[in-house]
């Protein structure tokens, strides 16, 4: 798999000029949802050579990350004419950075395509890094693939219109890389002003975030070994999120993968020593900011039989990613039903639910 060229603009138009210029294409597709078409696509329509794209618009957020509208990009794909040498630009959330990242890699068995991250949660992780794909029998991400984007370009003044909900739950996938990378980079995570955001500082913060995801991704682009450190968090963490999508209450991704970092910074404090202190100071800044998500123990057999649909597990063990110290990953950790009951009672204490 080719190294992927991620780029923090200066200039959008440049950068975008560039990177068009090295896909060569015979028709130009730019996939938006309704919020990115409204508030992100006139920005790009604004440049000369964009203003003959076909655009291609979804239904926004998590629920339409469906076979359904899948079929439908395909479709108009089709309709429209496009071929295997046509180009597709993802201009959104991570939603459409997926789904649209699937429908490139599928079409005419792939198709060449860039994408333009336009929320925090996209600029740091999910437009970088080949993994694409849909939610599929209330599991998340449950089809897809790995296919890098030929390019991604950077631009955060589309994060001046995102609202505080997308900015925290963006935040949620920094602090993750803060905790796998290092102690300095975590506590400027922790010290960062989120009530009045400095947008110049902000983008230092988005270029150090992408990079540990970046680093991490050139070493094991297919999650073999060490590409497995980005997934902490998200083995409770998809849980929470499909039961609370199967309960008619979404909850944002990065809610979801906080939440389920406050589990599984107990067991990796449990089981392989991580510090009470530093676990207690990050889940002190996640309640402060997220919340909790609420459940009872009666929701226990659902959340775990959630989890053993993780893309982590072989056989009937569930994997986890859990860490001695920040920075000190340890992949592939198991244990016991009994334990990871104990956890979710934790999680319920510490949250006050
Ligand atoms: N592929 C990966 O490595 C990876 C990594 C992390 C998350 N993900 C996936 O990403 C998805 C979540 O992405 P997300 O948080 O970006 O959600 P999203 O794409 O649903 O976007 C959230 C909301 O923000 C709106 N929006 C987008 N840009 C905006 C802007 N500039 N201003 C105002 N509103 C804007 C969207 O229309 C949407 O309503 C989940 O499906 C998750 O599973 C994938
Ligand atoms: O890039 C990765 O690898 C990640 O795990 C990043 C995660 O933040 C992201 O949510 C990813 O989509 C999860 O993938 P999955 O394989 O657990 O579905
Ligand atoms: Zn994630």
């Amino acid at each position: 798999m080719s190294k992927q060229e991620v780029i923090l603009c200066e200039s959008l138009e440049t950068s975008l000029d560039r990177a068009i210029k090295k896909c060569p294409h015979d028709k130009l597709f730019i996939l938006t949802d309704e919020h990115t078409q409204q508030l992100c696509l006139p920005a790009l329509k604004e440049i000369s050579y964009l203003k003959d794209a076909i655009e291609i618009c979804i239904g926004p957020e998590d629920v339409h990350k469906t076979l359904d509208t899948l079929a439908s990009v395909w479709m108009t794909l089709s309709e429209k004419g496009a071929t295997r040498h046509s180009l597709l630009i993802n201009l959104g959330g991570g939603m459409v950075t997926d789904l649209g990242g699937f429908a490139a890699a599928t079409f005419k068995r792939g198709i060449s395509y860039i994408n333009i991250p336009t929320t925090l949660l996209a600029m740091v992780d999910a437009s970088v890094g080949g993994k694409t794909g849909i939610n599929f029998n209330g599991l998340k991400n449950e089809i897809g693939s790995f296919a890098p984007a030929d390019c991604v370009l950077i631009e955060t003044e589309f994060l001046r219109s995102l609202d505080a909900h997308n900015f925290f739950s963006g935040y949620a996938e920094m602090l993750k890389h803060g905790l796998i990378s290092n102690k300095a980079h975590w506590a400027e995570l922790l010290n960062f002003d989120t009530s009045t955001i400095d947008y110049s500082y902000l983008k230092q913060l988005v270029g150090q975030s992408v990079q540990v995801k970046e680093d991490i991704v050139e070493q094991d682009p297919l999650e073999h070994g060490i590409r497995k450190a980005l997934n902490l968090g998200h083995t409770v963490g998809h849980a929470f999120e499909s039961l609370a999508l199967a309960e008619n209450r979404p909850v944002l991704h990065g809610y979801a993968v906080v939440w389920g970092i406050v589990c599984e910074l107990y067991l990796s404090h449990l089981k392989i020593g991580f510090p009470k202190n530093t676990m207690r100071q990050t889940i002190q800044f996640i309640k402060e900011n997220y919340g909790a998500f609420t459940f009872d123990c009666k929701q226990y057999e659902r959340l775990y039989a959630f989890m053993t649909h993780d893309k982590k597990n072989t056989s009937d063990t569930i994997n986890f990613t859990l860490l001695k110290d920040i920075g000190d990953i340890c992949i592939n950790q198991t244990t016991n039903k009994d334990t990871i009951f104990e956890m979710l009672d934790f999680y319920r204490e510490c949250m006050g639910i």
